[in-house]
């Protein structure tokens, strides 16, 4: 648990319009957890507070045990993050790409060549090393956005909607491979509004209108019923 997330008492709001209305939520170390909610459900809002382009008025945020608002510094260096928008240059390789971004997180040299090379090896992207990330498909762009993500070997994964845009193959790709880092003792929060991306024993949060509706595995959650159907008979919202 030290190692995950958590927040507590978290609210914000754009003028008189409350996007997150007092939300508590844990994400322990080695877990999954699905963060359910159709568009405009907050889910865009707590990223933005979580990798501090916004500042929570009220609440707490802890990342491997550090507050983000009194050590942003050591809090942040704990997250990776895949945002919905494409962060790498299309006109560099992959490998310069990632060697970019550890040099921002202070990794040079061999240590960075040796972590870069792990994380294309992981991601079944070493060959590809060597060309622009033009030439690549979507599948495998988003692939090299969740390598970037890792470079650090952050505790913390968040991901925005990571599968915008994918074919159902690369969306299988990149969702079995959180998976497989929770399973390995990272703490991942997967954002997304399809419930065919939540497995049973993922942790499970429903959010509707900024206020968390449940807590707990997709099983428990669902009753029997598919997660779609249940997801309506709660919010009186379709999920896909
Ligand atoms: N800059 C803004 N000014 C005013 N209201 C905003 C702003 N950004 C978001 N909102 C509102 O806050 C609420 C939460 O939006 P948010 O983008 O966090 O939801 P979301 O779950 O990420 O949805 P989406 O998947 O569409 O991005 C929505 O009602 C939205 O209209």
């Amino acid at each position: 648990m030290a190692d995950g997330l958590s927040i507590r008492g978290i609210s914000y709001s754009y003028g008189p319009k409350t996007a997150l209305n007092d939300l508590t939520l844990t994400v322990p170390s080695g877990r999954f957890c699905a963060l359910l909610g159709p568009n405009g459900a907050g889910k865009s809002t707590l990223f933005s507070l979580l990798t501090r382009l916004f500042v929570a008025p009220s609440g707490q945020i802890t990342v491997a045990s550090h507050d983000l608002s009194q050590s942003p510094r050591k809090a942040l260096a704990k997250i990776g993050v895949v945002f919905q928008q494409p962060t790498m240059d299309l006109d560099l390789t992959v490998r310069r790409n990632l060697m970019y971004f550890a040099a921002l997180h202070g990794l040079a040299g061999k240590e960075a060549d040796a972590r870069v090379g792990a994380a294309l090896e992981r991601l079944d992207m070493a060959e590809r090393a060597g060309e622009q990330l033009r030439a690549l498909n979507g599948g495998h762009r988003r692939r090299m956005e969740l390598a970037r993500a890792l470079i650090h070997r952050p505790p913390v994964l968040l991901l925005d909607e990571p599968t915008v845009g994918l074919d159902a193959a690369a969306r299988a790709a990149i969702t079995d491979y959180a998976h497989e880092l929770a399973a390995d003792g990272m703490a991942v929060l997967w954002a997304t509004h399809l419930t065919d991306e939540v497995r049973d024993t993922d942790d499970l949060a429903i959010l509707h209108r900024g206020q968390l509706l449940a807590r707990g595995t997709a099983e428990e959650i669902r009753r029997g019923m598919t997660l779609s159907d249940r997801f309506l008979q709660m919010t009186g919202e379709d999920a896909l």
